[in-house]
This record gives C-alpha cells, sequence and structure tokens, in this order.
C-alpha cells in the first residue's frame, strides 16, 4: 500500500499535511503521535470516510479511488461512528459478508463463541473489552489485507489484551497482513510493531524500523565536571532528565567522533542506559519546552 502526499482540510485547517508513506505485507507499524496531531483524521482518509483534499492512495499500484472494489483490501472501524451497536455478531457476520467479498462467517461465529462472546445478544451490550475483542475478530475475518486500528487495546484488561494480541499476530505471521495500529501505550507497541511512524501536527516527522534505531539511537547518564553539560553534549543529545548532577540524554547517534569529541570534557559519568520506545519516542516527538513542562509536573528533580 502507497499513500503519497495525502491531505486534508478541515474548517480551512490543514489537519493532515503532505503525508507520504509505504506499508508491506506482513508489516506491523505503530502510528503514534500525542492526542490531536491527527492519526484517527489519517485512518479516516485512508478508509475513505474522508474526502482526500489532496493525495492518492494505491493497493498494489491501482488507485483505490479509481478501484473501489481495493477499499475491500482494508480494515477500519471508525470507534466514533459505526453502525454495530444495535447488531447482534450474526447480525453484523451478514452485513460484512456483503461489505468483503472474502468474509469468513465460519470462521467468524467459531472465534466469537471461543471467544466466549455472546452471539445473540447486540454489540451495545458487550463490555468494552468485548467489543474490542470482537472488532479483532471481524478485522481477521474479513481477510483485508490491511488492518487499520485505532487504539484497539485501549480498555481492554490484561486477559483480554492477552487474548486479542494472539488472534492479530498470529494472523500477520501466517496471512502476511498488515497491521496500522495507533496507541497512546507505548510499552504495549514496543513489543508488537516493527516499525514506527511519527506524526505530529498532521505531519510525518519520522518513519523509522525499531531495531535499526535502537542500534543507532543510544540513553545515556552523565555528569561532568563543575555540573555543567557542554554545549557539544546539548547540541548532540535531547536532554530528557535531569536530577541532581545526573542529566539523562538521548543521542540520535553517538558516533566514534563525537565520542571522542565528549571525552575532551572529561565526563566524571557517561554511562549507556536501556533505552525504550517511549525514549526514542519523546526524543523525536516532544521539544525541548515541552520536555521541561512534563519534567516539572511529573518526575522529581531533587
Ligand atoms: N471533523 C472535524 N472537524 C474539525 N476539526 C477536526 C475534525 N476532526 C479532527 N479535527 C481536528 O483535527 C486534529 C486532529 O484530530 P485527530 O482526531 O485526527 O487526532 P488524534 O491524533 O487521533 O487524537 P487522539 O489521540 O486524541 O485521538 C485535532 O485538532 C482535531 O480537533
Amino acid at each position: 500500500m502507497k499513500v503519497e502526499h495525502l491531505s486534508k482540510e478541515i474548517d480551512q485547517r490543514l489537519i493532515i499535511d503532505d503525508i507520504s508513506f509505504e506499508l508491506k505485507r506482513g508489516e506491523i507499524v505503530g502510528l503514534i503521535g500525542r492526542n490531536g496531531e491527527g492519526k484517527t483524521t489519517l485512518f479516516r482518509l485512508l478508509a475513505n470516510h474522508y474526502n482526500k483534499t489532496a493525495g492518492n492512495v494505491f493497493i498494489n499500484e491501482e488507485n483505490i479511488d479509481r478501484h473501489r472494489d481495493l477499499y475491500s483490501q482494508l480494515f477500519y472501524i471508525d470507534s466514533q461512528y459505526h453502525s454495530l451497536n444495535g447488531m447482534s455478531p450474526l447480525q453484523i457476520s451478514k452485513m460484512y459478508q456483503e461489505l468483503y467479498p472474502m468474509f469468513e462467517a465460519d470462521r467468524f461465529k467459531n472465534l466469537v463463541v471461543r471467544n466466549e462472546l455472546p452471539l445473540t445478544k447486540t454489540y451495545r451490550t458487550y463490555s468494552k473489552g468485548m467489543q474490542g475483542l470482537l472488532q479483532i475478530i471481524l478485522a481477521i475475518c474479513t481477510n483485508a489485507n490491511y488492518i487499520l486500528l485505532d487504539e484497539p487495546l485501549d480498555g481492554l484488561d490484561f486477559y483480554v489484551k492477552k487474548q486479542a494480541l494472539q488472534l492479530l499476530l498470529s494472523e500477520v505471521a501466517d496471512h502476511q497482513k498488515t497491521l496500522l495500529i495507533s496507541s497512546h501505550n507505548l510499552e504495549e507497541l514496543e513489543y508488537i510493531i516493527d516499525r514506527a511512524l511519527i506524526i505530529k501536527a498532521g505531519r510525518l516527522v519520522k518513519d523509522y524500523h525499531l531495531d535499526e534505531v535502537k542500534e543507532a539511537v543510544k540513553k545515556v547518564q552523565m555528569i561532568f565536571p563543575n555540573n555543567e553539560l557542554p554545549s557539544f553534549v546539548t547540541e548532540h543529545a535531547m536532554i530528557i532528565e535531569r536530577r541532581g548532577k545526573v542529566s539523562v540524554g538521548i543521542f540520535a547517534e553517538l558516533t566514534d567522533e563525537i565520542l571522542k569529541e565528549i571525552s575532551k570534557y572529561q565526563p566524571i559519568l557517561f554511562e549507556e542506559l536501556p533505552i525504550s520506545l517511549e525514549d526514542v519516542v519523546a526524543s523525536q516527538v516532544l521539544d525541548e519546552a515541552e520536555l521541561n513542562k512534563s519534567q516539572q509536573g511529573g518526575t522529581s528533580n531533587e
């Protein structure tokens, strides 16, 4: 799937601003951004719930708006606007058989029963966790190759989350499906995704493979003489924490040349720490002012 120069203007405001990326089969990609950065709008655009102000989406090199049947290769449920509420799984199955020619009705019924979801009760009466699980079962059974999930694990308890993830991950592995998942919970995404798309103010600011980034990006705690961070360090690292004498910084890369230069400042401590997805994203998504604010509000600085 190829997304080219996608933009969306709502009320004369550019909500999605010239976004381009490609999704390969079998990839699990995280769509990461803070509240209001444009994730849901991007999903709605991809799924044709909104008209595009500009740009195109291609599946198998075909423009999806000129070959509408290609929308059956895409699964997306809008958590705000959908028509499932008054329907039971059996009714939902009927509707989805119309929408998705490859819908696997028997498999859907089996998975609903196996996961102890009531077949005849309406979606509205399901708990949030049950609704989340049903959506994931539905996604799988449409046989769409591209599954777009907006905060799918939000509000699911530990056990249901595990069930949902097992279903999704085995589907990707067995059938080379592609998942685009948004989540605020970076810890949760860290163990699932291969790649992260970082969205900020409607723009795609980063697109990286986690393996590569974890190889390159380094998190370091450091102390310098006189408790002063050399400007060379602040130029090369995003300082994410200051605790007394200790500063913690994230270096987008830490080459031998940078290390050699830093050694000239005779650090008292310069020690690498394990890095998480959250660290990487914080260093890319938040700017210095936001980081200072979140540190003042959250972690202790004494
Ligand atoms: N229909 C609309 N009319 C006006 N503004 C909108 C509309 N839809 C989205 N926006 C605005 O576009 C911006 C992006 O919203 P969107 O819901 O896509 O963000 P998000 O990243 O999904 O946020 P969250 O993580 O909070 O769900 C926000 O500023 C929002 O107010």
